[in-house]
């Protein structure tokens, strides 16, 4: 698709939904200038000078940045379920090492990482197309989290838009509230899974923990 030449870059782009999650859309749910009154009120607290020309710009860009980090707050994952498939294929699908970045609820700092998402497809068939696993993630990663509401959101999203007959989730990350301030431990990783259904007999969950360990040196 051609760009418009009328169509002004940094509005919201008008068309489906896939055009939606694809472009730079800030959801004005989000009520960006109550976030920058309140950075400004943070910067005051630290014993800064908001007005410094270095400064003077953050609370509004902190709003735009927070209204990106936080947007999956008001996306529905059945609607980014919405198309599904059957193109026979009845063994597990996996798409591993998806990264992602999200935000800790309890410090709002980053916590980053991994994740791989897997599932057999349910007695319909039904596939999803891959890149609808890596946006679930990402749907549920753009919301004030912990690690493991996120593993278990993103499994729960599985089982009810594709009715697959197992799912299986597993994060890996890194919380800078653990590697930058606190206790200090750089490097530390939190592992995390959330299994359904097949996935939860021993062999079924072996083949896929090896397929999620295959290729690693970490
Ligand atoms: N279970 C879980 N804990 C998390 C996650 N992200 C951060 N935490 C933890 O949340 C806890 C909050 O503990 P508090 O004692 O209330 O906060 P704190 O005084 O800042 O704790 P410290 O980080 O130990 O300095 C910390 O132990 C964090 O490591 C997460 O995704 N899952
Ligand atoms: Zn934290």
């Amino acid at each position: 698709m051609s760009p418009d030449k009328d169509q002004d870059p940094s509005e919201p782009v008008a068309g489906s939904y896939a055009d939606y999650l694809n472009s730079e859309h800030v959801d004005e749910r989000i009520d960006q200038p109550r976030i920058a009154a309140a950075v400004r009120e943070i910067l005051l607290a630290i014993g800064e000078d908001p007005n410094r020309s270095g400064l003077k710009d953050t609370p509004a860009r902190v709003a735009r940045a927070y209204a990106e980090m936080f947007t999956g707050l008001h996306q529905d994952p059945s609607e980014l379920m919405a198309t599904t498939f059957d193109i026979g294929h009845a063994e597990m699908v996996m798409v591993k090492d998806i990264p992602f970045y999200s935000t800790c609820e309890h410090h709002l700092v980053p916590f980053h990482g991994v994740a791989h998402v897997g599932y057999i497809p349910g007695p319909e068939g039904q596939v999803t197309g891959l890149s609808k696993l890596a946006r679930l993630v990402d749907l549920f990663a753009k919301r004030p989290q912990v690690q493991e509401r996120l593993t278990t959101q993103v499994v729960e999203a599985l089982e009810d838009n594709l009715h697959p007959a197992g799912a299986i989730v597993v994060i890996e990350c890194e919380h800078l509230c653990m590697s930058m301030r606190g206790v200090r431990k750089p490097g530390a990783k939190t592992v995390t899974s959330a299994v359904r259904g097949q996935l939860r007999d021993p062999a079924t969950r072996a083949e896929a923990m090896n397929l999620i360990l295959s290729g690693q040196n970490r």
